[in-house]
């Protein structure tokens, strides 16, 4: 039987017909894996989900075998299983590995890999980018643009969400001792959350609307305290997660968004809840009346700065936004953000721990995906840990 180190790099990296490849296998209903066993969560165009079990690979030069120790379930793993694909780009078009959100062991390390050795804990940085020194973005330093990228659990490329996991060495972080891995996976969207405010030019004392309490709003919300934005407002749909915010913050300031209510309106609620018009917003919906909302909250000069993914073409009030100069900007994932995003936690600036409220083992992770995906659990963020 091949294994897939004989298969070779490219092949691990690229789409890859799980179910052609002999040593792939669909778990049954019940099934249980042996304790050691490569078991993954996959998702296809079906919207199944179920466990796979996968060959523990052998890892190549420059490369290093994980152990993933922990995982986050993102909204976009849900959202790939539930409804295939975000945007144009991102498809699912068989099965396809989930999970981004990881941290983990090195157990072996390939020829050539001299700064990691056996029992090292890192965190794992999900979005490989070619690093050619024609490639532009990688050249720059903004890689997240790189058109080659690897971005592992986006679907051509299968996930972290698994047991033995191969990496390239150079894109992975050491954890300090004293920080978790589960620390260490949630310095994933954490790294969405710094570039945000990196990007968004957020400035001590700084009056900021944060719009959505979900995982990103919510690890916003702690970048934005560490980083002196005041006053903070935070709206969501849902009185609990505007809650959650408040003993996370205490000092947030929060405001319910009610269905029907102009964005005029809930800008006036915004701005009186604050005592002024605010200056950034770090929208976190991606929803287009939320958007709104944010653009009708800013002051003269302000700026909108999306985070939120939503849907492929959004209306704007442009006359408004021109009167106003107010600015609007966009996040792509992140670039450069995780030795920030573990010094800030090693540091204690940022208390991420909170944020998981439901942990399973990797043997259970079709469950997790159930209780992620279904608001009536009340989850913020679902963990498997192996
Ligand atoms: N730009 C990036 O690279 C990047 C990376 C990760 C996530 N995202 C996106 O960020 C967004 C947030 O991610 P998440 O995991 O927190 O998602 P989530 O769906 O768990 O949370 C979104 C929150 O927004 C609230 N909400 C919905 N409509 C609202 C409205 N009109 N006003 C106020 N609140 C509203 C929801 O109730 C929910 O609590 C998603 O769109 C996600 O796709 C973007
Ligand atoms: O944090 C990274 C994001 O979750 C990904 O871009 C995902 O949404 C699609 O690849």
């Amino acid at each position: 039987m091949a294994t897939i180190t004989e298969v070779g790099n490219a092949e691990i990296y690229s789409p890859l017909k799980v179910l052609e490849h002999p040593e792939f296998r669909i778990l049954s209903a019940g099934e249980k894996p042996a304790p050691t066993a490569n078991i993954a969560a996959f998702y296809n165009p079906a919207h199944e989900i179920h466990l796979v079990e996968k060959p523990k690979p052998k890892p190549g030069p420059g490369q290093v075998l994980l152990h993933v120790r922990a995982t986050g379930i993102c909204g976009s793993d849900v959202h790939f299983w539930q409804h295939g694909r975000i945007g144009d780009s991102m498809v699912v078009r068989d099965e396809c590995g989930s999970g981004h959100e990881s941290a983990g062991e090195v157990v072996e390390v390939g020829e050539g890999v001299t700064q990691w050795k056996v029992g090292d804990r890192v965190a794992i940085e999900a979005g490989v980018p070619c690093s050619q020194p024609a490639c532009d973005a990688c050249r720059t330093g903004r890689y997240n643009a790189c058109p080659d990228v690897v971005f592992f659990s986006t679907p051509p490329f299968h996930g972290t969400l698994t047991r033995w996991h191969l990496h390239p060495a150079q894109w992975l972080h050491r954890l300090p001792d004293h920080m978790s891995f589960e620390e260490g996976s949630l310095c994933e969207p954490l790294a969405v959350a710094l570039a945000g405010i990196e990007r968004s030019g957020l400035k001590l004392g700084d009056p900021l609307l944060i719009c959505g309490a979900g995982p990103i709003g919510l690890v916003t919300l702690l970048s934005a305290r560490a980083a002196g934005a005041e006053p903070i407002i935070i709206t969501d749909l849902f009185q609990s997660r505007l809650d959650f915010a408040k003993t996370l913050v205490p000092g947030v300031r929060t405001v319910l968004i009610k269905r029907g209510t102009s964005a005029k309106e809930q800008a006036k609620e915004i701005k009186e809840a604050a005592g002024m018009d605010l200056k950034v917003a770090l929208e976190c919906t991606g929803v287009e009346s939320s958007v709104h909302t944010a653009i009708y909250s800013m002051q003269f000069g302000g700026k909108v700065f999306i985070i939120g993914v939503g849907k492929n073409e959004q209306v704007f009030p442009f006359m408004h936004l021109s009167a106003n100069e107010i600015d609007v900007s966009f996040q792509y994932r992140y670039a450069n953000q995780y030795p920030k995003a573990i010094r800030l936690v090693a540091g204690g600036l940022i208390n991420i721990k909170p944020l998981v409220t439901h942990r399973f083992s990797l043997e259970d992770a079709i469950s997790a995906f159930h209780v992620a995906a279904d608001p009536a659990q009340g989850a913020i963020k679902v963990q498997i840990q192996d």
